[in-house]
């Protein structure tokens, strides 16, 4: 178990308005999101859950501008967003320790807070470990680190823990559940675990077909127990099957 910080530093960003009308992206002529509309609010946390296939992964590629689409697509309102996107998989570069890692990319006045991030997940001391001496959970954290210390409006989570074992992913849950109170980014969450999505975030969309099929809150306080989501849970199991 690694110790969940105390952050007192003021939200880092505000986060950013989604504003999603009709939207619709193909990988030619295959259509995966179909006139979808979905509005986020600033630094509102989002979860995306659905069968494997329903469009998850393509509705962050589409708010990564990784993609083309069709329709209404906008983020924040009219200045330069920072988004940034953590995958399944860490792709830290091999040949850098982690602090060049989290580092890489900022500018060098700004090599502080990735200094500050390291340190926030509890990786103080291993700046310059290489990725291939670090866990797999550690290697997540220094990801968790790099994306944070870009000060993301919004953040993008592909199944960012879907490779941990159980007990590494609820420690990362304790960890994001913080880190994200501290930054105030705007977040989308991919996730297959139901736990995770209830404890983590303030709604969860069911995708089905490219659609939101159900568009659920989760108003309830935080640090959540699976006592407080097990009601929730239950909802979606029988919305998902
Ligand atoms: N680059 C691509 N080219 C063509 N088809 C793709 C591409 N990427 C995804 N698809 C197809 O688009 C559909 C939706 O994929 P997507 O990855 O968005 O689903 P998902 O809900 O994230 O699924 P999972 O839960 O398995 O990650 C799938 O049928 C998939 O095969």
């Amino acid at each position: 178990m690694t110790a969940v910080p105390v952050l007192t530093s003021a939200p880092t960003s505000t986060g950013v308005p989604i504003d999603l009308r009709g939207l619709s992206a193909a990988y030619g002529e295959h259509v995966i999101l179909r006139d979808l509309t979905l509005s986020v609010t600033p630094g509102e946390r989002v979860a995306l859950v659905g069968a494997s296939g329903g469009g998850k992964t393509t509705l962050l590629r589409a708010l990564a501008g990784l993609i083309p689409t069709q329709g209404t697509l906008r983020i924040g309102t009219g200045e330069t967003v920072r988004t940034r996107v953590m995958f399944q998989e860490d792709r830290l570069l091999p040949w850098l320790g982690a602090l060049d890692n989290v580092a890489l990319g900022l500018p060098r006045p700004d090599r502080l807070r990735a200094v500050r991030a390291l340190r926030d997940v509890g990786l103080a001391g291993r700046e310059r470990a290489y990725p291939h001496e670090l866990s797999g959970g550690q290697r997540q954290r220094v990801a968790l680190a790099r994306a944070l210390a870009h000060r993301p409006d919004l953040l993008l989570l592909d199944e960012p823990f879907g490779a941990l074992d159980a007990l590494t992913r609820a420690d990362m849950h304790d960890l994001l559940d913080t880190l994200l109170t501290d930054t105030g980014a705007t977040t989308l969450l991919v996730t297959h675990d139901l736990d995770e999505a209830l404890k983590l975030t303030d709604r969860v969309l069911l995708l089905r077909a490219g659609q939101v099929a159900l568009d659920l809150p989760v108003p309830l306080a935080r640090p959540r127990r699976r006592l407080d989501t097990e009601p929730l849970r239950a909802h979606l199991e029988t919305q998902l099957h």
